[in-house]
């Protein structure tokens, strides 16, 4: 169920993305008959905070399951009393954050440089001269107050760090000293003296009960005359009144706020008659690229790998074998890493040994805390490209019904094509498979009438039948194809064929070890094929990005002092 599509509601932009993984329906056509409808809808997708999520509405709604927020800020929804329903409550972290980041430094930048008062001034009908006294503060070399340094606020630090400013931040907890150096932050534990040093103090925090009313009389007063407040948080997270009268009485310079308690404020509120007060109706997030984002993670979070609904209908799947040295994983390691790939959800598995672990890709201290699983699926909705990452060994007997889980999960969400990455012990090359590349492919009939021409041009090589007893050449056995160590290559590649499911094995003859640039000519090979990376570049490993994870790859090494 979604309010409605335009209006307040979902964009028309996005519709397809919803289409294609849900049946809708608006909350009005619910409303008309909640007997026929509730019991049918196991969704609630909320876009600018509707359709509330109240009692009397949830209690129509008996097979609901999840509760999906458009955004990353939940304070508008009873989290514990969803969930007391049986009802998961999701949101959208990580895709808004570039845009939300972008907005805070538009607004910065707006109010410095007066852009408004100069766009008015510039289209006014009775302007005749270019005006002298229109006067901004410096951007570049000042200092940056940042409340807040989760993923949003580093972003602004990251940017800041591009105008050459002094950043200090104030934030529950201190980040990582690499966090810091990255952006050149240094942390403030008490916020008054973020307050006292800072020209611009942006707020980038959840609104909590911490939060609220974090800024008021006292705060406003600590800070300097000729300071700005951005607010791309929460409105509740200042106190409008005292905001008004510190504007009003010069007590800080400007107020740019993306968000504001309601919104919109009344039309006769003091706020919006103050010359020194820059407002945008709550656009942190409104770019097409940004919803389109936001709208495939809520959508791609149900899929369950019981699901029949072809969710990733068009998408190429592409996963690792656990084989040799982990080849496979590494090189998806690089797509997930480079491709800035968005986590849509897990693949549910009793085949796999069970773990847990830290975020691999995490770029800060605050992401690196996310807890991660054996088998996850990202996705980049643009490229039309999934990837389920495996992150543990199979559990041995159990080979088998993880192929099938597999196979019926790829068949049901409706993948055009799957690749599965490989690799298989050089060591044990047959005569034939000794010289020239160490890459090569299997593809599957259904698959081979749609790629023929594409591996053609590639000039690839087919992984070579060898014959059942090395060196005998017997004509009433037929080569076999054998991957040692390849794991689940061998099975999963008979499995489709037999399936008639599209899917392509690019594989590599290596040794356990150092397994990275293994990797590299894994995930370059399948960039030939696929140009999910089109950048040129001199030295074709560079143009991937490798994720944090790697420097735990081989533990700390041998003491150089040893040597
Ligand atoms: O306000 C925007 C969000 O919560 O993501």
């Amino acid at each position: 169920m979604i309010s409605e599509v335009g209006g307040e509601g979902f964009h028309e932009d996005v519709v397809d993305i919803l289409k294609q993984h849900f049946h809708l329906i608006c909350l009005k056509e619910f409303l008309k008959n909640p007997v026929l409808h509730g019991p049918k809808i196991q969704a609630m997708l909320m876009w600018n905070y509707s359709p509330a999520a109240e009692p009397s509405l949830l209690s129509c709604l008996p097979s609901l399951k999840v509760v999906a927020n458009g955004g990353v800020g939940i304070d508008h929804l009873d989290v514990p009393y969803i969930n007391s329903l049986g009802v998961k409550v999701a949101n959208t972290p990580g895709v808004v954050s570039d845009a939300t980041a972008d907005m805070a430094m538009a607004l910065l930048l707006a109010s410095a440089r007066m852009v408004v008062e100069g766009h008015l001034i510039s289209v006014d009908s009775k302007t005749t001269s270019v005006p002298q006294n229109l006067m901004g503060v410096e951007v570049t070399g000042s200092t940056l107050g940042i409340i807040g340094m989760g993923h949003i606020g580093y972003k602004v630090a990251q940017r800041s760090k591009g105008f050459n400013m002094r950043i200090l931040y104030h934030n529950r907890n201190r980040r990582s000293v690499e966090d810091e150096q990255a952006v050149g932050a240094s942390y403030c534990e008490k916020l008054d003296d973020l307050l006292n040093e800072s020209d611009f103090v942006v707020l980038v925090v959840n609104l909590t009960p911490e939060t609220t009313g974090l800024i008021s009389h006292r705060e406003l007063s600590l800070m300097k005359p000729t300071a700005t407040l951005i607010n791309v948080s929460r409105g509740l997270v200042v106190d409008q009144d005292a905001l008004v009268k510190a504007l009003k009485s010069g007590t800080i310079r400007a107020a740019a706020l993306d968000v504001t308690h309601p919104e919109p404020l009344p039309r006769d509120h003091p706020l919006l008659s103050l010359p020194n007060v820059l407002i945008t109706p709550h656009t942190g997030t409104n770019t097409h690229a940004t919803i389109r984002k936001m709208v495939h993670l809520m959508s791609t979070m149900f899929i369950s790998s019981q699901s029949s609904a072809a969710a990733f209908k068009g998408f190429t799947l592409v996963m690792p074998a656990v084989a040799v040295g982990n080849v496979g994983q590494l090189a998806v390691d690089l797509l997930v890493s480079t491709l800035n790939m968005s986590r849509a959800g897990y693949f549910h598995t009793d085949c796999l040994i069970p773990m847990a672990g830290n975020n691999p890709y995490a770029s800060c201290k605050e992401d690196a805390e996310e807890l991660h699983t054996p088998a996850e699926v990202y996705t980049a909705a643009e490229l039309k490209l999934a990837v389920l990452q495996i992150r543990a060994p199979i559990i041995q007997t159990r080979s088998k019904k993880f192929r099938q889980q597999l196979v019926s999960w790829i068949k049901a969400s409706g993948f055009s094509r799957t690749v599965v990455l490989s690799s298989s012990h050089s060591y044990q090359r047959d005569d034939q498979q000794l010289q020239g590349t160490p890459l090569r492919y299997l593809i599957t009939p259904s698959l081979l009438t749609a790629s023929a021409d594409a591996l053609k041009e590639l000039g690839w090589r087919e992984m070579e039948r060898i014959p059942a007893f090395p060196g005998v050449k017997d004509a009433d056995v037929e080569p076999r194809l054998c991957i040692p160590g390849g794991g689940i290559t061998k099975g999963l590649y008979t499995d489709s064929c037999d399936e008639d499911l599209p899917l392509a094995v690019l594989l590599l003859f290596c040794s356990e070890g150092d397994n990275i640039p293994d990797a590299f000519a894994l995930v370059n090979h399948l960039n030939d094929w696929l140009h999910l990376l089109d950048s040129q570049s001199q030295e074709p490993n560079s143009k991937w990005k490798v994720p944090t994870s790697w420097s735990l790859l081989f533990g700390s090494g041998i003491p150089p002092a040893l040597f």
